[in-house]
């Protein structure tokens, strides 16, 4: 069964030659390492790397954290939480929380903001539960994870005392480098490292994501199942025809080059809401430089469509969309047929909610298109984890090709450094006397 069958047609967009040529041998220079950041090209074979005692380790870790806690909070921010968090959501029943009986342990999210009331409400909540923690940072050193770090921590020894607590928090960073690992190591935390040639935003299939989403119960087998075949679908050795990843990077340029510079994201299915939110920052982290590469917006549909759907049809036309679409819902609901009829919906009566939805998204496609708005779509058989594992790899593969295409190195982040030097300026962290000033000045 493919995981990803790509649907141009609604573009508009024919594929140059030279184009065609251009996108493999940009994925050519993903795996010769002869390209612009090639320290971090880990992730290419990442997939078809991760060993059994790989896998072992991390489900041992995981029973564990789930022998002792009804909840676990992953605290990282971007790429250290966002593939865990985006697996999650795509792969749980969004109501879980209401059934009487909860049969995997509730994973949570913090880290990823500076919110006083957010880390309040999370320790409260807390107070009624076991509870471990799984601390996320390649630097080690980001502001945002270790406050809430130092917050959860505490907690934990306060509740546990250190012994224990120590016992109940993992930690996954640099093989040897920053805070944290200095931190592990001091305290004694079980510790697993994210490669140094895996950047922040690809590293869902490290333990970065493996972890969390083994704590969850998800099946980690097949999601990392699901990236192999792909990381096979996408090889360089693969024609540019029937390489997803390279035809989408290749449409997405051409689209670019013509003027669209934003692309939404956008599903019909809400438990992909995180997905997009996941492909943002790898394709604005990866593509965003030298004042050029597309803007990555996203849309849940066909709830967005009752707010962003007037700017989309007769707005600034420098869009385009790609939606992912998912062929097989899980479940069945049929609409049946009212004896008064007073909604007027009995033209419906019969046919799955699912069949309404793919008549939603084919007249969206449609209108969108008549209105100057090029579609892609990406068909997906249904929401697994071993499809959602495929899905990931296409779009990291996609991501490095685009970026090559795009003429900027995908695998740095040098923009997001300026942010954080102003804050640690306002914040009077030692060693910024000088920044501190001046911005104080600009006030
Ligand atoms: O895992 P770390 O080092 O805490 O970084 C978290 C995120 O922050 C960034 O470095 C940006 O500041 C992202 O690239 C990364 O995913």
């Amino acid at each position: 069964m493919k995981t990803v069958t790509l649907d141009i047609a609604k573009t508009g967009i024919g594929i140059p030659a030279d184009m065609k040529t251009k996108a493999q041998q940009a994925n050519a220079l993903l795996h010769s390492g002869e390209g612009e950041g090639n320290d971090f090209l880990g992730w290419v074979h990442l997939p078809s790397s991760i060993s059994e005692a790989d896998l072992g380790a991390i489900e041992a870790e995981a029973a564990k954290l789930r022998a002792r806690a009804d909840a676990v909070v992953c605290i990282g921010i971007g790429g250290s939480y966002l593939g865990a968090k985006a697996v999650l959501e795509a792969l749980s029943d969004p109501f879980k929380l209401l059934h009487k009986e909860q049969t995997q342990p509730t994973v949570l999210f913090a880290g990823q903001n500076i919110s006083e009331d957010y880390i309040h409400e999370l320790l409260d909540a807390l107070k009624e539960h076991s509870f471990a923690a799984i601390v996320i940072s390649k630097s080690g050193t980001t502001t945002e994870p270790a406050i809430a770090f130092r917050l959860i921590k505490a907690e934990l020894e306060r509740r546990y005392g250190k012994q224990e607590a120590a016992q109940r928090i993992v930690a996954v960073t640099d093989k040897a480098r920053g805070a944290l690992k200095t931190l592990a190591t001091q305290e004694g935390y079980p510790t697993f490292v994210i490669p140094d040639d895996v950047g922040g935003r690809f590293s869902v299939l490290t333990p970065v994501g493996l972890l969390p989403l083994a704590v969850a119960g998800v099946d980690i087998r097949a999601l990392v199942a699901g990236a192999q075949e792909m990381e096979r679908a996408t090889d360089r050795s693969v024609p540019f025809e029937e390489n997803p990843a390279a035809v989408y990077a290749a449409v997405r340029n051409l689209l670019y080059a013509g003027g669209k510079k934003i692309e939404i994201l956008g599903s019909y299915e809400p438990k992909l809401q995180y997905i997009n939110e996941w492909w943002k920052q790898l394709y604005g982290e990866s593509e965003g430089k030298q004042g050029k590469g597309i803007f990555p917006a996203s849309v849940t549909l066909t709830a967005d469509l009752h707010s962003m759907g007037q700017y989309i049809q007769e707005g600034e036309r420098t869009l385009f969309e790609t939606i992912i679409s998912v062929e097989k819902p899980a479940r069945e609901v049929r609409i049946e047929a009212d004896a008064e009829n007073l909604d007027g919906l009995n033209f419906l009566a019969g046919k799955r909610v699912s069949e309404v939805n793919r008549m939603a998204e084919l007249g969206v496609q449609l209108a969108h298109m008549d209105g100057g708005v090029p579609n892609i779509r990406i068909a997906i058989p249904e929401i697994s984890a071993r499809v959602i594992g495929g899905l990931l790899y296409f779009f990291e593969k996609a991501c490095g090709i685009s970026g090559y295409l795009l003429g900027v190195n995908p695998f740095n982040q040098p923009g997001v450094e300026a942010y954080k030097k102003n804050m640690f300026a306002l914040l009077d962290k030692p060693g910024y006397e000088e920044a501190s000033k001046a911005i104080k000045a600009r006030l």
